[in-house]
């Protein structure tokens, strides 16, 4: 049996930068995982792929991401290799936090182990990328520059470790509905990425703060303005930064402590935000 920790990301930092032919949007992103975790169980079964989940709401079926990236090493497997997948999620759902990618990561990287299939990194990086944009990040963690469509990656000087407060408001945004509604002339300020590599090579918690730029915002803030209140209430309350994550609409905001992070928690659910974690930043490939 085998139990590995699913980690969320969020973006420090996204640009869009054109769509490309094949319709999806060639993007320049930093990426940084976070403690919040799903637990993705697997254990040894013969023949064929099974999964339950402990939340209903998710289909426990072929559709489902883990399942897929099982799928996808099973034709590397011998015939009698099966596997259960168990998934403990709290990673919350369709929240721009990469959790279905996540838990993908965790299966083809668990699968890789047991079923002994010597794929390199680099290999499981290629399956990876066809289940989802955000899935080869998945693999490596970390602080990650990414481009091409979040599936290049390149390691960055990793974030001082720190500690966020993700709030998610009561809303499901799809990824491909703000990706469709992006319009570059609604942006007002864009990411400079090469400024933000310099203050990660700095340790500067302060210059990472001031730079993180999310572009995605001009779409979700725009349909759901209840994310900028949460915001403001981030930055009220003391966060160094505040900013939603990937397509939205959790907003995560850096504290310069787990106490200070503990203290903005509280005080965003007395305002009523109904998901709140406080999780610490991941500061090596794991
Ligand atoms: C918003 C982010 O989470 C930021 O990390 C990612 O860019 C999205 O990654 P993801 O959820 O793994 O995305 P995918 O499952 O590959 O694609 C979901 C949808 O978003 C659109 N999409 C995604 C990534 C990208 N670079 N351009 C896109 O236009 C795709 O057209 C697709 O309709
Ligand atoms: N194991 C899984 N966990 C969560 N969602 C899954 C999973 N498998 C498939 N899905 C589907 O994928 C959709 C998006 O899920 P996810 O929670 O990964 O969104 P997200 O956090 O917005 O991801 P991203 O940041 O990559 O855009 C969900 O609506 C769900 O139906």
């Amino acid at each position: 049996m085998l139990i590995l920790n699913a980690y969320a990301k969020i973006n420090l930092a996204l640009d869009v930068l054109y769509k490309r032919p094949d319709g999806y949007h060639e993007v320049a992103m930093v990426m940084q995982a976070v403690r919040l975790a799903d637990t993705v169980t697997l254990t040894s079964k013969p023949n064929d792929i099974a999964l339950s989940i402990n939340i209903s709401g998710l289909p426990a079926d072929a559709s489902n991401l883990a399942y897929r990236a099982a799928a996808l090493l099973k034709p590397y497997a011998f015939p009698q290799q099966g596997v259960h997948i168990r998934l403990d999620k709290q990673i919350p759902l369709a929240a721009g936090l990469a959790g279905g990618s996540a838990d993908a990561a965790a299966v083809l990287k668990g699968l890789n182990c047991l079923w002994e299939l010597n794929l390199s990194l680099d290999e499981l990086s290629k399956f990876a990328a066809q289940l989802g944009s955000d899935v080869p990040f998945c693999l490596y963690n970390s602080t990650m520059l990414a481009t091409g469509r979040g599936e290049l990656l390149e390691p960055l000087p990793p974030l001082k470790s720190c500690y966020v407060v993700l709030a998610k408001p009561a809303i499901e945004v799809p990824t491909s509905w703000v990706y469709q509604q992006f319009k570059a002339d609604k942006v007002s300020r864009r990411p400079d990425i090469a400024v933000m590599r310099n203050c990660l090579a700095a340790g500067s918690l302060t210059g990472v703060a001031r730079n993180m730029v999310n572009v995605l915002e001009s779409v979700t803030i725009s349909a759901y303005p209840e994310i900028a209140k949460i915001k403001e209430s981030m930055l009220r309350y003391g966060a160094m930064a505040a900013l939603m994550s990937g397509s939205g609409p959790t907003v995560f905001g850096l504290a310069h402590c787990q106490e200070q992070a503990e203290a903005i928690a509280c005080q965003l659910k007395a305002e009523g935000v109904p998901e709140i974690f406080v999780a610490e930043t991941v500061s090596k490939v794991e």
